[in-house]
């Protein structure tokens, strides 16, 4: 079997009931609280109590109005009786009614912020984070896992509240009504406890298995899909559809397991109950014999018994909803605690309308702790400048931009914009002033004029075009079935490579910030795209400081300055021109590239 795919994606798991993390998910239930008195209220006091009154109106027109121990029946009694039963059920109906509408709206609510504190949250993480995560599992705790709490907000709380009040409620009355065949009765209750947690559990891990293949499927779907065009282009298909069988085969041979298990659990219920009722039948014959009890009484005890088992199943399969909702929850929890790694000061300020100025100050940074990523670099940019950061792969390039932004935090030294440390400073007011285009030009659903808006959502249509015209984005725009308003897919993928860059060009540009950062695309783009690019770049570029991860010679070549990085140490600075005049790295690089170039 091939080993080429391994899944440790995140899997539904039954933890523990945890106090601690219950109470941290009813502080969601908290600004709903009078919504959920009242439905309390409503089902306890009309809906409970009709429920346990309508046995004892049985019995009592049973004893009173239908066969009386005295005398004869009374019609007219009987008929009062099932009058005020009938408005008993109304009630209960009514009751029951508001309840579910109730329960279903509260709890629809505190998902909705549930999962909107979650996303929230998440939206203020650094890339720390995201580095250490796949997009997945992301994912799937902002949906499945809190999906999963919803059942337990639905229905859970109050239910179980209401259910156990009922038990209560019933336990009270039969002991009351008739000591001795209440407790009889009572004597199958720890038998089926015993039985049916046993089974329960295994229901719930048979369960579980076939939640963790199931979410084992949803990421190969994933990752399949994504990868569909590396899957073709090295024929791939068929091993991939064999993985995939195998996969769902095993997730369908757990499900059958599963569900076999969970046949297994009405029957027991059944069976154990229907001995309640035996012990009911036989006992309560005996004493209805020896005139201890009547028959309404006996109808009343068959009907409360009949209610028993309903909320104690109910409460059983709430407790295994609940163990796996704890899970989830704590996934949840382990996210919102999750600090950002680049952490705002509490008293920083915005930063004042930048000028452009950019220092590093012996600047030592790793993305892990024993490998660093920068040493002791020191860099001083002025405003307006353009500086081209070269070097060969994982020299640190895209590092250096990072700290610019201010997306990690440097371990050793500072970076200081316009002099000031840019850590004393909102990340907000410095972010909106650095443009950002990077090599995977991400494209959003939506259409081009709304792309290209995404820095400026208040930019005007003619800005917009404007932006456009200025990178030379425009005329391909144009040329679109429907111009500035064509929807693209999502990543653009019907996008070609340099139509993507030259749209996060007028996007920065439309964004007008004083410092841009900029990662080339390195990906072959025919002449005529190359020439667009370039000259959409120096307009781009006019009067900002400009970070370029260059690979371009056209680029490097007319940089004010070049950064020549190497295992995360700058080895020259200078322009194209002096750094030529040397022997060195950066005249060793040209040269490869025209070797190549020629080659
Ligand atoms: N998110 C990350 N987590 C861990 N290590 C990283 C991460 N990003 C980069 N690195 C490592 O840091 C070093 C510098 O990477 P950087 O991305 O700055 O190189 P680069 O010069 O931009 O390379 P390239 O030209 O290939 O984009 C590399 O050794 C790389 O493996």
């Amino acid at each position: 079997m091939s080993r080429q795919f391994v899944y440790q994606d995140d899997e539904l798991i039954e933890k523990p009931f945890n106090w601690k993390q219950m109470r941290r998910l009813l502080i969601f239930v908290k600004p709903y609280k009078s919504a959920v008195a009242r439905v309390v209220f409503v089902m306890t006091v009309f809906g409970m109590l009709a429920r346990l009154a309508i046995p004892l109106l049985m019995s009592f027109a049973i004893d009173k109005a239908i066969h009386p121990q005295e005398g004869s029946g009374s019609l007219s009694l009987l008929i009062t009786i099932v009058a005020v039963m009938l408005a008993l059920y109304g009630l209960r109906w009514w009751a029951q009614k508001y309840t579910i509408e109730q329960t279903n709206g509260i709890g629809q609510k505190v998902i909705f912020d549930l999962r909107a504190a979650l996303f929230r949250h998440i939206q203020s993480l650094s890339f720390r984070f995201f580095d250490k995560r796949p997009a997945g599992s992301v994912l799937v705790r902002v949906t499945n896992d809190v999906n999963s709490l919803q059942d337990m907000f639905t229905n859970g709380v109050v239910n179980s509240a209401i259910d156990i009040m009922q038990l209560i409620g019933i336990t009270i009355i039969l002991l009351v009504m008739e000591p001795t065949l209440g407790l009889a009765v009572m004597i199958t209750v720890p038998l089926m406890f015993l039985v049916s947690t046993a089974l329960r559990k295994k229901i719930r891990m048979a369960w579980q298995v076939v939640r963790i293949k199931q979410s084992r499927i949803n990421a190969h779907l994933n990752e399949s899909i994504q990868g569909i065009r590396v899957t073709q282009a090295f024929a791939q298909e068929k091993e991939n559809i064999g993985f995939f069988d195998r996969m769902n085969s095993s997730s369908i041979r757990s499900w059958n397991t599963a569900s076999a298990l969970n046949q297994l659990f009405g029957p027991i219920i059944e069976i154990t109950s229907a001995i309640g009722t035996l012990i009911l039948l036989l006992y309560g014959t005996y004493l209805i014999q020896s005139g201890a009890m009547t028959v309404g009484v006996l109808v009343a005890f068959i009907t409360y018994v009949g209610s028993f088992w309903e909320p104690i199943t109910r409460l059983g399969n709430m407790y295994s909803q609940l163990l796996i909702s704890m899970s989830s929850a704590e996934r949840i929890f382990e996210f919102m605690d999750e600090t950002p790694a680049v952490p705002e000061k509490k008293d920083a300020y915005p930063i004042a309308k930048l000028r452009g100025d950019v220092r590093l100050e012996g600047v030592t940074f790793g993305y892990e702790a024993d490998r660093p990523a920068l040493k002791e670099v020191e860099l001083d940019v002025k405003a307006g400048m353009s500086v081209a950061l070269v070097g060969h792969t994982g020299s640190g390039k895209s590092t250096i931009v990072n700290l610019i932004c201010r997306f990690y935090d440097t371990v050793e030294g500072r970076v200081l914009i316009d002099g000031t440390d840019i850590r004393d400073v909102t990340i907000d007011s410095l972010r909106s002033q650095i443009g950002i285009v990077l090599q995977d030009t991400f494209i959003f659903s939506g259409t081009i004029r709304d792309n290209i808006r995404y820095g400026r959502p208040d930019a005007t249509d003619a800005e917009v075009e404007a932006a456009a015209r200025s990178v030379r984005a425009h005329d391909f725009i144009a040329d679109l079935p429907r111009g500035y308003d064509t929807e693209v897919e999502e990543r653009g993928n019907a996008l070609s490579v340099g139509q993507r860059q030259l749209l996060s060009f007028a996007r920065a540009l439309l964004a007008d910030p004083r410092i841009l950062v900029l990662d080339e695309a390195t990906a072959s783009i025919d002449t005529e795209t190359e020439l667009r690019i370039q000259e959409a770049l120096a307009t781009l570029l006019e009067g900002r400081t400009s970070f370029i991860v260059a690979h371009r010679l056209s680029t490097i070549r007319h940089a004010d300055q070049i950064v020549v990085l190497d295992h995360g140490e700058i080895k020259e600075i200078g322009n194209h021109e002096e750094l030529m005049k040397r022997p060195g790295h950066y005249r060793n690089l040209v040269d490869a590239q025209y070797r190549f170039l020629s080659a």
